[in-house]
């Protein structure tokens, strides 16, 4: 599995430096071979055809049109919207979205459905048809999709940047999901891409405690970090028995559930390390570094970041935690989360349990940062075990640093106090 994730790593640098160096010519292929895929899909999902009844010479009039005008056209189009609009700011990706589909949207489509009609051999006079019966369903669905994409729900000044807060309609756990980004100042321009850290937070949290309560975005401004937080579980789905505090809602312990009911959404693994994760590299692309993405976490987000970067070898750079559950296979909190989402079969628990994982890392090499708390009840009582990890690493001499900090408990004040120096460990790695 860590072949194929590193694999598709350099595929996607390969591209990126493809993209770079002939934006035209990536972009043709690129739309022409989408608008091909998209008119295959639709003869043989759609319109029901078997791949050999499929009419291949409608697929290659798309992928054509795609090639020799939609492509281009997009490129010339989004290079005008960087200039004119910017490129990062608090309003600027909104704005962008409103002229592309005021102005974009309504065009592109009248043109299209002229070339189809063209390549189609239509008359004239049939394509006007064809564009009057058709334009506005199609561009009404079109516009649909557009608002479900990100929705801004807040945007605060702070430190030079901005903490803005999104919504938008996660495929991964089939709800409406909040998330944080900050923006420090070095976004505003927009010419520069930043690293990103993401941030996981713990039991009983939303997107909200980190942004409100760390003082981490002082930090983020002086290293120039974007620091995106996700919220713990799905939200707004009521499934009996998720109302515990350490399981179901806000307790989705950054894993894919396999067990009946949670399975359907409980997916927050995947949620983070794909589809959030892809979300932010491409709704923030000309700011962020796919090339310099950290993670960090509190408590169970602590569990979420270690384990997310041992399951994902590559993806992240740096990673760092504040008082971790490091062994949830071990404590009272994983045991419970763990049989719940997974089943009681605990060779299933060891692809989710940091302890287990790092004993098989197979990966760039890492430096794991861990702050504990000495007077955290959580770690008192064994709900986090920082020792099990550290000794796991240096059984396979992966390197750790367990910072037992005297006197601190398991709370924000404990995280606002080191805030400061997991971001610099984070920005000394990325910034490399
Ligand atoms: N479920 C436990 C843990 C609650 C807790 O301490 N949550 C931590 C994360 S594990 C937290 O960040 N709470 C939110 C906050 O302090 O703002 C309890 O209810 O005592």
């Amino acid at each position: 599995m860590h072949v194929s994730i590193m694999k598709a790593r350099e595929v996607f640098q390969v591209y990126q430096r493809l993209l770079n160096r002939r934006p035209y010519l990536v972009q043709a292929i690129q739309t022409g071979t989408l608008m091909g895929a998209g008119d295959l899909i639709s003869q043989t999902l759609i319109e029901k055809k078997s791949l050999k009844e499929a009419d291949y010479s409608r697929t290659l009039k798309f992928s054509s049109i795609g090639f020799c005008f939609g492509g281009p056209a997009l490129r010339v189009w989004y290079g005008l919207l960087n200039r004119h609009v910017g490129s990062s700011g608090k309003t600027v990706a909104l704005k962008k979205v409103f002229i592309d589909q005021a102005v974009f949207a309504p065009t592109f489509l009248i043109f299209l459905l002229m070339s189809v009609g063209t390549l189609q051999g239509k008359t004239w006079d049939s394509i006007k048809d064809d564009i009057s019966s058709n334009y506005l369903d199609i561009l009404k669905t079109n516009y649909y999709r557009t608002m479900d994409a990100l929705e801004l729900v807040s945007s605060n000044k702070i430190f030079g940047g901005f903490q803005n807060v999104y919504s938008h309609e996660s495929s991964e756990l089939k709800c409406k999901m909040n998330f944080s980004v900050y923006l420090p100042p070095q976004a505003e321009r927009g010419d520069i891409k930043l690293p990103v850290v993401f941030y996981l937070s713990g039991l009983t949290c939303s997107e909200q405690n980190f942004i409100t309560k760390s003082g981490f975005q002082r930090y983020a401004a002086e290293h120039g970090i974007i620091v995106v937080g996700p919220d713990t579980s799905p939200r707004g789905i009521k499934i009996p028995g998720d109302d515990k505090g350490d399981f179901g809602v806000a307790a989705g312990f950054y894993l894919d559930a396999t067990k009946d009911p949670w399975s359907n959404n409980y997916r927050m693994g995947s949620y983070v390390n794909k589809e959030l994760y892809d979300l932010i590299l491409n709704a923030f692309e000309n700011v962020a570094d796919a090339n310099k993405i950290g993670i960090m976490g509190h408590s169970m987000g602590g569990h979420g970041a270690l384990i997310s970067t041992l399951r994902n070898p590559g993806q992240y750079k740096s990673v760092s935690a504040f008082a971790p559950i490091c062994n949830p296979s071990a404590c009272p909190w994983g045991e419970n989360a763990f049989s719940g989402y997974l089943g009681e079969d605990k060779s299933k628990w060891a692809e989710w349990d940091a302890t287990e994982l790092v004993k098989k890392y197979d990966g760039p090499p890492l430096t794991l940062l861990l702050d504990q708390g000495a007077a955290d009840n959580f770690y008192i009582k064994k709900q986090l075990l920082p020792e099990n990890l550290v000794e796991a690493c240096r059984s396979v001499g992966v390197p750790v640093i367990l910072n037992l900090r005297e006197g601190y408990d398991h709370s924000y004040y404990f995280i606002s106090t080191f805030i400061g120096e997991h971001l610099g460990f984070h920005a000394k790695i990325l910034k490399a």
